[in-house]
């Protein structure tokens, strides 16, 4: 048996068609959505990922403003970009990328949360907390979006989080224990005992460590779902969580890359637009 591909990247491609449609709609309504970035020095995973951001924005009708910023700036100096930002009518969205080496509650804390793509506001976070429609954290909400693009059931699974970092293990949590979702959610880290005694009951496992091979296909209940979000590298090129024998365990597995990161971009170009029918008075499709 080897496992059904979860294709982030194909998804990502049909969710651009339907956005460009809701784009359109707005041109009609004479609005243009705006996203701008904010980098900060010149790592080149950071380059590349805003890169392929205003790549995406371009193919969609989507327009984009770019703020880089020299390694070793101040917060101060970042501040001030995001208070730019925050004023300029024609930025509906936009995010400051991570890692910036500088202190993130402060900088997240700062934007607009009506202009957050990113939904890790604090008061965005809260809302989610809250049961409160708000901008979601994009790569959690990837996950979600890709499982139900396949049709693998959420309502009353057992999903196990393996890591609780901010952009990914937490919220995804908060994400999958709404009623919308309904999943029972345990959620693993470095004080978990036994992490192969929790995965092997899960029927979706997702992988947000950032260990590479964390995940060996021993650990996998045979026909689970596994998502693979890590991201290290190992000489140049992506090392996911995931072993990649896992496939012949697994009913459903993200190649990474070409699974989750895709639609971590899916989910922002939506943010993105959503953020843009709202100040705009649009509705959104049904
Ligand atoms: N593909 C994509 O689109 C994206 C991928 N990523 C990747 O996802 C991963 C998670 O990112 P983020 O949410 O920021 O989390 P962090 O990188 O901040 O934290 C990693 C988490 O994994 C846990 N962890 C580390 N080692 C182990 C272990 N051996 N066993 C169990 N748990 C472990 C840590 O536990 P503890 O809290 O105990 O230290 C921590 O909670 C990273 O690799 C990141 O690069 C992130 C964003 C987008
Ligand atoms: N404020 C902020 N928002 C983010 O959304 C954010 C961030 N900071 N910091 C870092 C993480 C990481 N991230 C990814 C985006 C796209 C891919 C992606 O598209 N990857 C491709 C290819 C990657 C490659 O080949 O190098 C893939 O997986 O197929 C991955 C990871 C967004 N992040």
């Amino acid at each position: 048996m080897t496992a059904t591909v979860l294709d982030g990247k194909a998804v990502l491609a049909t969710m651009k068609d339907e956005l460009r449609a809701r784009v359109a709609r707005l041109a009609e309504a004479g609005v243009v959505p705006g996203l701008a970035t904010v980098l900060v020095g010149d790592d080149p995973a950071s380059t590349w990922y805003v890169g392929a951001k205003h790549k995406d924005c371009a193919e969609i009708g989507v327009t984009s403003i770019r703020k880089d910023l020299p390694a070793g700036s101040s917060l101060e100096g970042v501040l001030a970009v995001v208070d730019e930002l925050n004023e300029r009518p024609d930025v509906t969205a936009f995010l400051v990328q991570q890692p910036t080496g500088l202190d993130e509650f402060a900088i997240l804390s700062r934007v607009d949360p009506s202009k957050d793509v990113d939904g890790l506001h604090p008061f965005n976070l809260g809302s989610l907390v809250m049961n409160k429609k708000a901008p979601l954290p994009c790569t959690p909400v990837g996950c979600v979006e890709l499982l139900r693009r396949y049709d693998v059931p959420l309502n009353g699974a057992e999903v196990v989080v393996v890591g609780r970092g901010l952009t990914v293990g937490r919220p995804l949590g908060l994400i999958l224990t709404r009623r919308s979702e309904n999943a029972t959610v345990t959620m693993c880290h470095t004080g978990t005992k036994d992490l192969a005694a929790h995965t092997r009951q899960a029927d979706v496992v997702v992988a947000a460590a950032g260990v590479p091979d964390i995940i060996t296909p021993d650990m996998v209940k045979p026909g689970a779902a596994v998502l693979d979000v890590g991201v290290a590298r190992r000489d140049g090129k992506i090392a996911g969580d995931v072993h990649k024998d896992v496939a012949e365990v697994a009913g459903y597995l993200t190649p990474n890359p070409g699974g989750v990161g895709p639609m971590t971009r899916a989910m922002l170009l939506a943010n993105v637009v959503e953020a843009a029918e709202r100040a705009a008075g649009v509705e959104p499709p049904a």
